[in-house]
């Protein structure tokens, strides 16, 4: 039956309620013994396992009581309006507003009246743009039209990746949201399995994929051209995703015991997973495969960040299309951190296939992609706690956007346990193993299937 009754909503309510309770003292547990371990200056950290599980059951819990707590009719009605804390969030970021306020004293806070003339935005519209954030407990009003940062606005104060990456999903991102709809329910476009038919072609009226797109300059109102803002920007959000995401993929996964070994990071983009792993481990050396523009880029990254790297010949760059064979052989990692999670199937075979001849007995491909699970649950994954779904629900709620946003951009798709291992089978690889990850991306180790 669709609605529960009210002893069932009941027991459903009080099982969320205990199970919270026993979640928040987890949590309060793990800041008390200081087990989360900041590794970068990022403010990004590795958190104990108990403070893992003790968030996500957490953040769980909170779908539970907007199921049941809330009133159904407002709840949908409130998710229908959520883009415009996006759109907010973009705005802020693109004004530099935790900057601003950084400067000032966070306990009287900065006037509207000063954030409008920093800005210039209309001092009405943008406190009602942070209001809007305050009410998700982005940013703080210290007092009437006073404000300043909290800790999750704080994480922005000077870090132009991360502003990049809340960028992205503003600028051509956001943009092909809006085609979403009308191409899943077009009887042709909703059976395309390629990056050329999506949302995104017919948000931006192009017919190109969105790599082609992001390299074709753009033409003005003059006739004149300029590169595309939004190439520059993204490759800076991968940096800043990826470092939010990054830490437990270092630790999770035993860099160190590969000893003096040769990664290849294959669409590497500017390299800041191989960058954060030169830093932590200085026995492996890398070489960053991706398109011309991008690895422009990716050696301006590198000269200022870990120029020692490039003198010594660490860090190679090499423009490669990962849909012709590797031609780098029996190197011991072939690694894709957020590649196969563009592609459909077939591109993901084909790229796979690709890499195949250049294996060794002992290489490896270790694929940095979220593992899914479902809410209803899978063998590969441990499921929640009842009464959360198995996926623990609401605290998998960015998994599953990320999923709608790979579809809505290339068609492509984060995939569950059996679906990589389908991809191997087709590639005549096997999955070694899924690296259990204190965080939201895994690592799938895929090695030959007959070595
Ligand atoms: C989502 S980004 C991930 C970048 C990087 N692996 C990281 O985690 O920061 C995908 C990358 O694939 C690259 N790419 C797309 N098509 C490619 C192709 N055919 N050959 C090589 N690289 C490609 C893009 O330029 C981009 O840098």
């Amino acid at each position: 039956m669709a609605t529960l009754t009210v002893t069932e909503k009941t027991e459903k309510l009080r099982a969320a309620v205990k199970l919270l309770n026993e979640a928040t003292e987890q949590v309060i547990k793990a800041w008390e013994d200081d087990e989360s371990k900041p590794i970068d200056g990022s403010g990004s950290a590795v958190p104990s396992k108990a403070l893992y599980d003790g968030r996500r059951t957490v953040l769980g819990t909170i779908g539970i009581f907007l199921e049941l707590v809330q009133e159904p009719q407002a709840r949908l009605m409130e998710v229908t309006h959520e883009f415009y804390e996006a759109r907010a969030l973009q705005i802020a970021a693109e004004a530099r507003i935790p900057d601003i306020l950084a400067e000032g004293d966070p306990k009287t806070g900065v006037p509207i009246e000063e954030l409008s003339k920093r800005t210039g935005i209309k001092d009405h519209k943008l406190c009602r743009v942070l209001r809007a954030l305050c009410s998700v407990h982005i940013f703080r009003e210290v007092s009437n039209n006073h404000f300043a940062n909290n800790t999750v606005s704080q994480v922005l104060v000077g870090n132009d990746p991360l502003r990049a990456f809340v960028l992205a999903l503003g600028y051509d991102i956001y943009t092909a949201s809006t085609a979403f709809p009308q191409v899943l329910f077009d009887p042709v476009k909703t059976q395309a399995e390629t990056d050329s038919v999506t949302a995104f072609q017919d948000a931006h009226n192009t017919t190109l994929t969105r790599w082609d797109w992001m390299e074709q300059p753009e033409v003005l109102p003059d006739g004149t051209t300029r590169p595309r803002k939004e190439l520059a920007n993204f490759t800076m959000a991968m940096l800043g995703g990826g470092r939010v995401m990054g830490p437990p993929l270092y630790t999770d996964f035993p860099w160190a015991d590969l000893g003096q070994s040769t990664v290849v990071d294959v669409g590497g983009g500017i390299g800041g997973m191989s960058l954060d792993l030169a830093k932590r481990y200085p026995n492996l050396s890398f070489i960053i495969q991706d398109r011309e523009p991008v690895l422009k880029q990716a050696h301006a990254v590198w000269s200022k960040e870990l120029p020692s790297a490039i003198q010594t010949e660490r860090v190679k760059f090499m423009v490669h299309n990962f849909f012709n064979e590797e031609p780098v052989k029996n190197a011991d990692v072939y690694h894709m951190r957020y590649i196969l999670h563009d592609w459909s199937d077939d591109d993901c075979v084909a790229i796979l296939s690709a890499i195949r001849p250049a294996l060794g007995p002992n290489s490896r491909i270790l694929i940095s992609d979220q593992v899914m699970n479902t809410t209803c649950g899978t063998d590969a994954i441990a499921s929640a706690p009842a009464p959360l779904p198995a996926n623990y629900g609401y605290g998998h709620r960015f998994q599953n956007l990320r999923d709608l946003n790979m579809m809505c951009l290339f068609n492509g798709r984060e995939r569950t346990a059996d679906e990589f291992a389908g991809l191997a089978a087709r590639s005549g690889l096997k999955v070694a193993k899924i690296w259990e990850v204190r965080g939201m991306v895994s690592i799938t180790e895929m090695r030959l299937a007959d070595p």
